[in-house]
């Protein structure tokens, strides 16, 4: 499929897990009935993003006793015909992606939050055929880097997606400027996908979920409330604009 539509599912995410699942589920039912053949969700879009939470809302997905999230996009994508990034048109896994570079940022008086204290980094780029491409996949600060990306386009990469949680402070200065950076550097689609904003809570998400084309031009966005973006990916314009 070289011409499809990619929908990014910016969601409003609350405590309550079992409020968080079905709510993502309806948001990638509405994506794929309106057209998405590949629907991307927030980091961590199951559980609010601090520390306490990780390990309390995680999953073990390998497990047999039906994983909640696991089970609920497995189930989603082959009844919607769509790729839930990554899980495929037959609700396999076909791939798992662990976050290369943890965020660990003090700025005093401003922000602090450190992933190493609860999460253990990957150590493998994740690349993976669908059928919407071949997809490189970054989780949000691995937007950072640009040795990643490199390596994605040289391994034939058409669209990198980053599902990502930037916050108040980095966002507004380096969201928008990494994905059209790594796009252009790297002449591909780049696809971003936020949690929706809540000001109640202690790590608050800069929002903007994003798709971006292969001369670094944005093609769809929004602001930082819940929505989904919805636009149509070509991967011809890569040829061309290479
Ligand atoms: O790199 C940044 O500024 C933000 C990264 C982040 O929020 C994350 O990796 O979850």
């Amino acid at each position: 499929m070289s011409k499809f539509n990619i929908a990014l599912c910016q969601l409003s995410i609350t405590s309550d897990k079992e409020r968080n699942i079905p709510h993502a589920r309806e948001a990638i039912e509405h994506a794929a009935q309106n057209g998405s053949k590949l629907v991307v969700l927030p980091e961590i879009w199951n559980c609010p993003y601090s520390d306490e939470s990780l390990s309390k809302y995680a999953e073990e997905i390998e497990s047999e006793d039906g994983p909640p999230s696991f089970s609920m996009l497995s189930e989603v994508a082959p009844a919607q015909g769509c790729v839930c990034c990554v899980f495929g048109m037959d609700g396999k896994l076909k791939a798992k992606h662990r976050k290369l570079h943890l965020f660990d940022v003090d700025i005093p008086g401003d922000i602090t939050f450190k992933e190493s204290d609860t999460l253990t980094a990957g150590d493998e780029a994740t690349i993976v055929d669908t059928d919407v491409g071949r997809i490189g996949i970054g989780i949000c600060h691995n937007i950072r880097f640009p040795e990643l990306a490199m390596l994605y386009a040289a391994r034939g990469a058409h669209l990198l997606c980053y599902p990502g949680a930037f916050n108040m402070s980095t966002g507004q200065l380096l969201w928008e400027l990494m994905q059209r950076a790594r796009a252009v550097d790297n002449q591909l689609f780049v696809a971003t996908c936020s949690p929706a904003r809540d000001t109640n809570v202690s790590y608050i998400t800069w929002g903007h979920s994003t798709l971006v084309g292969p001369f670094g031009e944005i093609i769809a966005s929004t602001g930082h409330e819940e929505a989904t973006v919805f636009a149509e990916i070509d991967y011809s314009l890569i040829q061309f604009r290479r």
